[in-house]
């Protein structure tokens, strides 16, 4: 269903038409885009609350820069579908992250005016720096290069490297820091606590409006803003600053707090920047949710990607089925958790900025003293951990599986190589659905199964998962368990706790001819298959193996023994997954058989819904059922 833009954005396809606009068109513009957004993320979904807080931020950018040749990088990119919509993708906005439609993100395949895909947080200076040394070295000394951070993202460690590079740098490099004081939570840390500084420091604003008055006289007479700074400047910061001005220190120059949804202001702020020479960091003030009431004022967090809503009424559209529902496996591990730490005051929570993505929120409202929000910073998160348990602590710490790829070697150097007792939780393990291959949690299986010392584990449904959490407080080592976005299969999952020996992998039907081996939650997938093969008078044994290390010996000799014809299934990459792993097994214990792995291809699988893309990859049911059948063929026309 397309939905109708205002009349002034009906007019814009691109910045080029933007800019025909006079000024005084600047805020109807944006009330017209901001209306667009809401309209469209009401109906299809997607992140809504920080493509609302940027509308102002997105239009003064398009207008005063001269993209897609001066170069605009979104951190993240969850707050660019205002960016999408003004450069020629309006008209396709309703596909955004449906399968085959636009992507949630800025993708560079997508758009010349996406310059930097993105999706993980705190790369945008990194990219905007190598972009601008890029262009001084080819003598394109005009070019502009832009990257919008928000204060959440700066909390990433890749900021700070790339700010303290930056900072030595005599690039035009402009960094804007988006500040609304949220990440998807609210944000957390000491970087939090001083941009609120900055922001609510009267001597500070004194001096920064004096500037800025002074630049616009100035200006009228030819002064160029170049010239008003350098003379005001010092006076400003040893007259009024009592406190050094962290970026500053690190040679970037400070221009802000500035109000981020007033549009001309930041237009002709953005003007003048762009003839001041050098790194520059633009310390904008918004409001995640800005322009839509429950947004703003409701919970924001919600708000983040609320899912389709009534815009009028702002009710999130909940199904209510007749039917009790499976839990989210993200809500059993919160409060399996909480269970945990209740008997054992061993354990403790981590989370990077993910409190309600990995319902690490639950321990953290019940607990607060033992669970940890460490801000967008994977790497802490992990050797933070790993310092929690040389201390004889037993830390749950709960990463996104494709966040986890930003804290490989500190698993590796922090937490394995000490054999430290720290618990890996993946969720999002596997495709992720609508957020794409930036998110999907393709490769940990792969990743994580050739460290040394780590158990490789994956519960195909709540009560496993639950037993695998129990399990490793008892295991002293590091332990790591994946698990996928969504529902598990069990709506009555509260089982007490029974420990599963490291490594043994479990029966879940019995048969002939053909082992179906799962890890993993996508073993439901193959029950399912299987009670479709039944009916065709096909009868696979399914085994579900619960660990990919270390695999269960005994049980591997039991099928390699009984069957010569195996189908390994996993939500995971096929290069150097599970399948990869059985198959090395047998090799290395001399077995033959005929293996055919399912999984994800070595290619990049765009986004939809995760089904979708099962079915893409040949590992939803049907696609299971399938395998089998072709092996079956091969039988019978061998036969
Ligand atoms: C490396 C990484 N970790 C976690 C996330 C999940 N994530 C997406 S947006 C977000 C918060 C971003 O906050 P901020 O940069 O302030 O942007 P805002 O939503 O406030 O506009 C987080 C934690 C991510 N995208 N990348
Ligand atoms: C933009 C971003 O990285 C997060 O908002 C992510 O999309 C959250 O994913 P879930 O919706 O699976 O928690
Ligand atoms: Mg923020």
């Amino acid at each position: 269903m397309l939905i109708e833009p205002g009349e002034l954005l009906a007019q814009i396809n691109s910045p080029e038409d933007l800019k025909k606009f006079p000024k005084d068109k600047l805020v109807q513009i944006c009330d017209e885009l901001r209306q667009f957004i809401i309209d469209n993320v009401s109906v299809y979904g997607g992140h809504f609350s920080a493509s609302l807080g940027v509308v102002e931020l997105t239009v003064a950018l398009h207008y005063v820069l001269n993209t897609p040749e001066d170069q605009l990088v979104w951190d993240v990119g969850h707050q660019a579908y205002g960016h999408k919509i003004l450069t020629e993708r309006r008209e396709r906005f309703h596909t955004n992250r449906l399968y085959g439609g636009l992507s949630g993100f800025p993708k560079r395949k997508e758009s010349e005016y996406d310059t930097f895909g993105v999706g993980h947080s705190s790369t945008s200076i990194s990219a905007a720096l190598g972009m601008a040394v890029a262009s001084q070295y080819k003598g394109l000394t005009k070019k502009q290069h832009v990257a919008v951070i928000g204060d959440g993202s700066m909390t990433g460690g890749m900021a700070f490297e790339a700010m303290n590079h930056a900072g030595v740098s005599d690039t035009n490099l402009i960094i804007v820091l988006n500040d609304n004081c949220m990440a998807i939570d609210p944000n957390v840390g000491a970087l939090k606590d001083y941009l609120t500084d900055i922001t609510t420091s009267k001597t500070y604003n004194k001096a920064k409006d004096e500037v800025w008055k002074i630049l616009g006289k100035l200006s009228k007479f030819g002064t160029s803003a170049q010239d008003v700074i350098s003379k005001v400047e010092g006076g400003i910061k040893s007259a009024l600053l009592n406190q050094s001005n962290l970026f500053e220190s690190l040679n970037l120059r400070y221009f802000g707090p500035v109000d981020g949804h007033d549009v001309n202001h930041l237009a002709e702020v953005l003007k003048d920047l762009k003839d001041i020479p050098g790194p520059k960091i633009l310390h904008c003030v918004t409001m995640k949710g800005k322009g839509y009431g429950p947004a703003e004022k409701g919970n924001q967090t919600t708000w983040h990607a609320p899912g389709a809503f009534d815009k009028v009424t702002g009710e999130i559209y909940k199904t209510t089925p007749s039917t009790p529902q499976a839990p989210k496996y993200q809500d059993v591990f919160g409060h399996t958790l909480v269970e945990l730490a209740e008997q054992d005051d061993r354990i403790m929570g981590v989370t990077p900025a993910m409190p309600s993505g990995s319902s690490m929120n639950i321990m953290m409202k019940a607990m607060p003293n033992r669970a940890f929000d460490v801000g967008i910073a994977e790497q802490h998160a992990v050797t933070f951990s790993a310092g929690l348990a040389t201390q004889g602590l037993v830390p749950f710490c709960n990463i996104y599986s494709t966040f986890m790829q930003r804290a490989y070697d500190q698993v590796v150097h922090d937490v394995c190589l000490q054999n430290l007792p720290v618990v890996l939780c993946l969720d999002r393990a596997g495709f992720a659905g609508a957020d794409g291959p930036t998110h999907h949690g393709a490769y940990d299986i792969a990743y994580f199964r050739c460290i040394p010392n780590l158990v490789v584990s994956a519960p195909m449904n709540e009560e496993e998962l639950r037993n695998m959490m129990y399990s490793a407080t008892l295991h002293n080592g590091p332990y790591s368990i994946r698990y996928p976005r969504g529902k598990g299969v069990m709506p009555e999952w509260k089982t007490p706790f029974e420990e599963i020996p490291v490594g043994q992998g479990r029966i879940v039907k019995e048969g002939e001819e053909i082992a179906i081996l799962t890890i993993g939650h996508i073993g439901n997938y193959a029950a399912e298959a299987c009670k479709k093969l039944e009916k065709e008078g096909l009868n696979p044994a399914q085994y579900d193996m619960r660990f990919v290390k270390p695999l269960d010996g005994e049980l591997l000799h039991e099928i390699f023994g009984k069957f010569k014809k195996v189908i390994t299934v996993e939500d995971g990459c096929l290069m150097g997954g599970f399948g990869s792993a059985v198959i090395e097994w047998m090799m290395d214990h001399g077995y033959q058989a005929q293996v055919k792995r399912l999984g994800i291809p070595d290619d990049i699988i765009e986004h939809g819904e995760q089904h979708e893309l099962h079915k893409e990859c040949g590992f939803d049911p049907e696609g299971i059922a399938a395998a089998v059948r072709s092996l079956t063929e091969v039988s019978k026309t061998l036969s």
